[in-house]
């Protein structure tokens, strides 16, 4: 298994180009699937996650071709097949969203459940209740959703228990091909939704709405082909501007779009960093050693949970004591235990992370749990003294691309090893 040594210690100076946001090419590359003809689509980032997408669509019988690193044209007048089996599906939770465009399109799909994942129980019943409410039959059985729907899937009104990214991305893609005109009420009003349904539009859908909390889809018979560029990644922006601060570094994050971070961004100036932005960038100058901050995760626009882990690495090493409560995930603290393998002074009570800060962590053997937690144990491993070897980074291989590059031409030193 592959695994990053990192000697801590160098600050990061210069420029970094963000990628396309995992978060939103996934969605886009399943939502493809609800096209009558090829749809391309650019600034998808090179990651392990999109593989497993391709992987996917190909199994449902729809090929794609690649035009350069990081753009793909996707064939989906081959759909053929409506299984997502549970080989693929248990390797990445987001194979979900192929459930809607499924139904939609084809009147059946056969979908594993996601299952267990580290971060927290994650169900899908929120996915099932809204695809029902719109007409759909389905079972679950043997580890499968089977779904299927006699004729067009209906509009229906949908209010969400809970706000769900995925549910709420799940249900307006379903709800583009349906018959009549669908409400989706507490809708998660993240920027990937937006995303989604400005490429869903793209396409020739009528969603309405996205970014606030009531999204309406006036059904249409078919969406054509189309293309469309994935926006930037605020979470890998966030990363590295993380990775800045704690390290008293200078960096410019390019290629990124600084409205989609505001939560993010206030954190940082309460840490005592400089931010200075434009369109598509970010600057962040970092103080000599950070102060603490309080974070607490809520849907968006509030603190994402997805910064969540990278701001008890920041915790660890600011000059005094701050927390950071998650309330989206039950179980999304196993960074902790790690960045206590290097000398941080964090106590767990209850969902919240409680850190005093220390002058210098110490370089370990650490590993990943999962995709943000390898994030946080990477910032550590930067500002660390001496070693740090981060185990499992096939975790951060699903959402960063090419992590070790980056830092590496912003002076970090960091080796990717077999
Ligand atoms: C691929 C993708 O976009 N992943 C993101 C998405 O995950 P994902 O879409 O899986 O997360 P959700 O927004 O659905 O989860 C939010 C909360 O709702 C609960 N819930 C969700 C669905 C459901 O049917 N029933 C239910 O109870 C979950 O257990 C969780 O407690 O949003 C999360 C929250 O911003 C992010 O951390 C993930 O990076
Ligand atoms: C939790 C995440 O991803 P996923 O929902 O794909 O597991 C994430 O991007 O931080």
């Amino acid at each position: 298994m592959q695994k990053f040594v990192i000697t801590g210690g160098q600050a990061l100076h210069g420029e970094v180009v963000i990628s396309g946001a995992k978060n939103a090419a996934l969605p886009i590359l399943m939502a493809s699937l609800l096209a009558t003809d090829d749809v391309e689509i650019s600034n998808v980032p090179a990651l392990q996650d999109v593989r497993t997408s391709l992987k996917l669509l190909a199994d449902l019988g729809v090929g794609s071709t690649q035009r350069d690193s990081n753009s793909y044209v996707i064939h989906p007048q081959e759909l053929t097949n409506h299984i997502a089996s549970y080989d693929l599906v248990k390797t990445m939770r987001a194979s979900i969203l192929v459930l809607g465009p499924l139904l939609a399109r084809s009147g059946k799909a056969q979908v594993s459940l996601p299952g267990g994942c580290a971060i927290g129980a994650r169900p899908v019943n929120l996915h099932i209740e809204g695809l029902r409410q719109m007409g759909a039959h389905i079972t679950v059985e043997n580890g499968y959703i089977n779904a299927e729907v006699d004729g067009r899937l209906q509009g229906a009104q949908i209010l969400l228990d809970t706000v769900s990214v995925t549910g709420t991305e799940n249900l307006m893609m379903a709800a583009t091909l349906a018959d009549g005109v669908t409400t989706i009420e507490n809708a998660a009003r993240e920027p990937e939704i937006v995303d989604l349904a400005n490429f869903l539009n793209a396409l020739g859908a009528d969603v309405r709405g996205a970014g606030s909390d009531t999204i309406e889809i006036h059904g249409v018979e078919q969406l054509h082909g189309g293309s469309y560029s994935v926006q930037p990644d605020r979470i890998e922006t966030g990363t590295f501007l993380v990775a800045a601060l704690v390290t008293g570094g200078d960096v410019t994050c390019k290629n990124t779009d600084p409205t989609m971070l505001d939560a993010v961004m206030k954190k940082l100036t309460e840490a005592g960093a400089k931010i200075s932005k434009g369109d598509d960038w970010i600057r962040i100058e970092a103080p000599a050693r950070p102060k603490p901050v309080n974070v607490i995760t809520a849907p968006h626009p509030a603190f994402p949970t997805d910064m969540q882990a990278q701001f008890c690495a920041l915790n660890a090493i600011a000059d005094g004591s701050g927390w950071v409560r998650e309330t989206i995930f039950e179980n999304r603290f196993m960074h902790v235990p790690e960045l206590q393998r290097m000398g941080a002074q964090i106590e767990l009570e209850g969902n919240t992370a409680i850190c005093k800060g220390v002058a210098e962590l110490a370089g370990a053997q650490v590993m990943c749990t999962d995709l943000r937690a390898s994030a946080s144990l990477v910032i550590a491993g930067l500002v660390a003294k001496g070693q740090t070897t981060v185990e499992r980074i096939y975790h951060i291989d699903r959402g960063y691309e090419a992590i070790e590059k980056k830092l590496t031409a912003l002076g970090a030193r960091i080796e990717r090893q077999n």
